[in-house]
Parts: structure tokens; C-alpha cells; sequence
């Protein structure tokens, strides 16, 4: 049996009152896809911190190569060819992608290190997406989501002196489309059968399924149940997350809205886009073709500024939260209630317990896991902030809702929740456009329109969204 890479034994971390971590022990080996399954706030970005050396575990050992190793930092483990693509991406917005590979390899500097960090970065992004047009010297800040998270990826397996030996990928495909998140589960598995090792953290079950070889499910801090990818069912796992399985996830209520009012339109270049009241119409098509932008000019259109009103026409549910969706410094509690204060106020003045009523009552409806809503917002795992983010919008009065692939990061039981309020609400009048990655969000829509490089490619309704048809107007534009 060769030695584990890194093996954390007994590891116990607190934040207050919250056990992250109660005893957790986990060994990766070399040649083995390590598959980390578990609910918003189970523990698995606390244990990758541990892993990754970014985090000392307050109880329990950490050993490499057979070793215990006393001290254990992020320089140690990356000397030890540990990487990892965090769920929040980390690189530098103001520098290029270039400049960002330099600092990742430290000792790459020197004359001609543009060169040779250009080569780097580019051979990387050249074998996990072939094919793809990531200019290495634009500025980070100016690529959209999906293309940053590439860049980390392609970042993480780049060797530049110390090769990677243990990568782990801590839901690297939510922002990425079905081909490139198929891409890059390819590359993973090539990475393993050469002697690698990953650990691969998705809500997404069935990319765990097809790429891992054990997969480990973690629930309240604890693992709670480990075995061969083979011996697993998506059922199966998510049971053992501790979620209730819902067989009416994938249906899709047939319902003919034809005669409905247009409850908003945008007329441009190519079809027109309309979602009509009570409608749930979906943007799909290969990431960064236009469906984010449509949602920015929706909006624009319907509302002169992103100031809070009593009555606004439309509210949106961010995709990139770090960005452009939490206010960092505030609790939970602000940032739920931030877009409906109108509602909460009388003469001007917020009405605490009221907020504190509302917030509660979606903390319920949807599981924010936090003992206190009080707690500042980062206290929360990123899927519990990104539920945050939802029901910040489903909490005010607006009647169209545009949300920008939203369920990034959240586990599959609150997924399946929030499938349903989406149904009440839109059987209710209020109309959803809902831009998504996840082929099965898709298939919930009443109607789909296909993006392609920018403008509406195809439209398509009932029994003609399906993955063959979306894939086939993403990439020539055919209208089904
Ligand atoms: N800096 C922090 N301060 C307080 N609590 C924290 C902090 N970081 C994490 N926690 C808490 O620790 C628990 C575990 O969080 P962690 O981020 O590891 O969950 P996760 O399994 O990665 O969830 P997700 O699927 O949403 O990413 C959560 O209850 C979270 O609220």
C-alpha cells in the first residue's frame, strides 16, 4: 500500500459554538479521486483548509508521506505538491494571468519570467480545455466567471518546478457549462490514472459518481459514511447526506401560458426575449454567450438603478456573490433584509423585529445553517450564503425575478426546496428568468432560450429541451 499523501487524523476545529470539524480522519493515496459529498456547512471547505495548510486544526495530526508532521503550513504543504482551486476564487483581479501565474510560482521570476510564466499557464489551459480562447494576458478582473474559474484550474495543475501531486478541487465546475465541466472531469481522471491525486468537492452528484474512485460523505462535521465510488447510487448519497430524496425534482409542469401578459421583454439583435407572467424561462447555452448580459439589460430596462424600493419591478439573485452579491462587512441578517427595507420601515426607521421576523422565517424555509443570523455574513459557508442571496430577492414584492445561475454551490436538498418555491411562486403570477449551468435547472423551465456568442440562437419549449437540442443550438446556432 503506498503511503497517503496527506493523512489528517482526529481533526477538530471550532468557530464559537460551530464544530466544523469534530474528528474527522482522511487519507488520500497517491492514484486515487477522492469524491467529498455533503449539506451546505458539513465541513468540507474547513477540512480542505486543513488540508491545504491554510488552517491549523485546533485538535488531531496531519501527516505526509508517512511522516507526522509537526508543523504544517500552506508553504509545506505546496512544497509537498499540494494545490487547491478554491470555491471562492482567489487570484488577483488587478494583474493578468500572466502576473497571477508568476506569483503562484514564486521561483519563475527573474529576466524573461513573463515568457516562461506565459508558457506555463498556457500549456496548462492548453490540455484541460483544448480549444478554448482565454487571452493569458488580459487582466483577471476583466474575465467572467466561468474563464476565472478555468484560469484556477489550469493554475492548479501548472507545473512549474514542484508538480502537483494532490489537487483539490473544491467545486470547480459551478460556473462551468456542461462541455467544459465534462473537460475538465476528463483531465482529472487522466491526472489520477498517471499516479495523482484529487479530492473533488461538487454538489453535483453525478460528476462525483463518474470521475471519483472512494467517495467520502460528511454531515455536521463528521464523516459519516466512506466507500467505492462503485458501491454509491445518487440515492444512496443523498440519503447519506441526511437530505430527503424527491422524485418530482426533474418534472416539469406542462403549462400553457401563451395567453399570459409579457411581464418583460428585451427587442435586440436576433429573436426578441419575453417571459410572460407566471412563466419560468430559462437562459441557457455555453457560459459567457450572452445570457449574464441579457439579465443586466433586463434589469437596466425595468429599473433606472439598483436602489432598494418598495415596489420594484424586478429583483436579481447574483451568481458571482463575492463580486456582486453579499456586503461583506454586514451579518447574515442585513444582508437578507437589505432589498426589502421598504417593507420593514415605518416613518424611515427599520422595524427590528419584523426583520428579525422575516429573516427567521427563511432560515427555516430554506436551512441557513447559523446558530445566530446576527453573525457576520463570512461566518457562513458559501452555499449557505448564496441561499442568502435567494431569499434576499424571493423576500421582496417584485414580480419578476432574474436570477444569474443561483444555486452555485448549494447542496442537493435545498436545491430540491428551492425548485419548489420557484414553482409556488411562479403558479402564483411572478415570473422567473433564470439563467443556469445545470442541465436538470434547465429542464424545470417552462421555456428555454439558447445563447450563442451573444445574441438568442434558439428557442425552445416543452419536450424540446433536452440536453441534445441545447447542445446542438450552442454550438450551431440550429434552431429546433
Ligand atoms: N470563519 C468562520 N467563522 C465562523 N464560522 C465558520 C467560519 N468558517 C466556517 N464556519 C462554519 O463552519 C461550518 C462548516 O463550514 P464549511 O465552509 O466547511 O462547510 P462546507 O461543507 O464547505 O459547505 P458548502 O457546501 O456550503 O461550501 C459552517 O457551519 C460554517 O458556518
Amino acid at each position: 500500500m503506498p503511503k497517503a499523501i496527506i493523512e489528517v487524523a482526529d481533526a477538530k476545529v471550532s468557530f464559537g459554538a460551530v464544530k466544523a470539524l469534530d474528528g474527522v480522519t482522511l487519507a488520500i493515496a497517491p492514484g486515487e479521486c477522492v469524491g467529498l459529498v455533503g449539506h451546505n456547512g458539513a465541513g468540507k471547505s474547513t477540512i480542505v483548509s486543513v488540508i491545504n495548510g491554510g488552517l491549523a486544526p485546533h485538535q488531531g495530526s496531519i501527516a505526509s508521506d508517512g511522516e507526522v508532521l509537526a508543523r504544517y503550513g500552506i508553504n509545506a504543504a505546496r512544497s509537498r505538491g499540494v494545490r487547491c482551486v478554491f470555491q471562492e476564487l482567489s487570484l488577483c483581479p488587478n494583474l493578468t494571468v500572466v502576473e497571477n501565474t508568476r506569483i503562484l510560482h514564486r521561483h519563475l521570476g527573474g529576466l524573461g519570467w513573463r515568457r516562461r510564466a506565459k508558457q506555463v499557464i498556457e500549456q496548462s489551459l492548453d490540455a484541460i480545455f483544448p480549444g478554448h480562447d482565454i487571452n493569458t494576458d488580459r487582466t483577471v478582473g476583466d474575465l467572467s466567471i466561468a474563464e476565472r474559474q478555468m484560469v484556477e484550474i489550469a493554475m492548479a495543475f501548472s507545473d512549474a518546478g514542484i508538480a502537483p501531486r494532490l489537487i483539490i478541487l473544491d467545486e470547480p465546475t459551478s460556473s462551468l457549462d456542461a462541455s467544459l465541466a465534462e473537460q475538465m472531469l476528463a483531465h482529472v481522471r487522466r491526472f489520477v490514472a498517471s499516479g495523482g491525486s484529487v479530492i473533488l468537492i461538487s454538489h453535483i452528484l453525478h460528476e462525483i459518481l463518474t470521475t471519483a474512485s472512494r467517495i467520502v460523505v460528511m454531515k455536521d462535521g463528521r464523516i459519516v459514511a466512506e466507500r467505492p465510488a462503485a458501491a454509491w447510487t445518487e440515492h444512496g448519497l443523498v440519503e447519506a447526506m441526511g437530505s430527503v430524496v424527491k422524485g418530482e425534482a426533474h418534472r416539469r409542469a406542462m403549462r400553457d401560458l401563451a395567453d399570459a401578459p409579457v411581464a418583460i421583454e428585451h427587442v435586440g439583435r436576433g429573436t426578441p426575449f419575453r417571459a410572460r407572467r407566471g412563466e419560468i424561462v430559462g437562459l441557457a447555452g455555453l457560459a459567457g454567450h450572452g445570457q449574464t448580459e441579457m439579465l443586466m439589460r433586463l434589469h437596466a430596462a425595468s429599473s433606472a438603478d439598483w436602489l432598494p424600493r418598495r415596489d420594484p419591478a424586478v429583483t436579481f439573485v447574483a451568481g458571482d456573490r463575492r463580486l456582486n452579491g453579499i456586503f461583506e462587512l454586514w451579518s447574515i441578517l442585513k444582508n437578507l433584509s437589505v432589498a426589502a427595507l421598504g417593507d420593514l420601515a415605518q416613518h424611515g426607521v427599520v422595524k427590528g423585529d419584523a426583520e428579525a421576523e422575516r429573516a427567521g422565517e427563511w432560515k427555516r424555509r430554506i436551512e441557513i445553517r447559523t446558530p445566530d443570523m446576527a453573525s457576520h455574513i463570512l461566518s457562513l459557508s458559501g452555499g449557505n450564503q448564496q441561499k442568502v442571496l435567494f431569499a434576499r430577492a424571493l423576500s421582496t414584492r417584485a414580480p419578476v425575478v432574474l436570477m444569474d445561475d443561483p444555486m452555485r454551490g448549494v447542496d442537493v436538498g435545498t436545491k430540491q426546496e428551492v425548485y419548489e418555491i420557484i414553482r409556488q411562486e411562479a403558479a402564483r403570477g411572478r415570473t422567473f428568468v433564470w439563467y443556469s449551468t445545470e442541465m436538470e435547472e434547465v429542464c424545470l423551465c417552462d421555456r428555454v432560450y439558447v445563447f450563442r456568442e451573444g445574441a438568442i440562437a434558439a428557442e425552445l419549449q416543452g419536450d424540446a429541451v433536452t440536453e441534445e437540442n441545447i447542445l446542438a443550438a450552442s454550438f450551431a446556432g440550429l434552431a429546433a
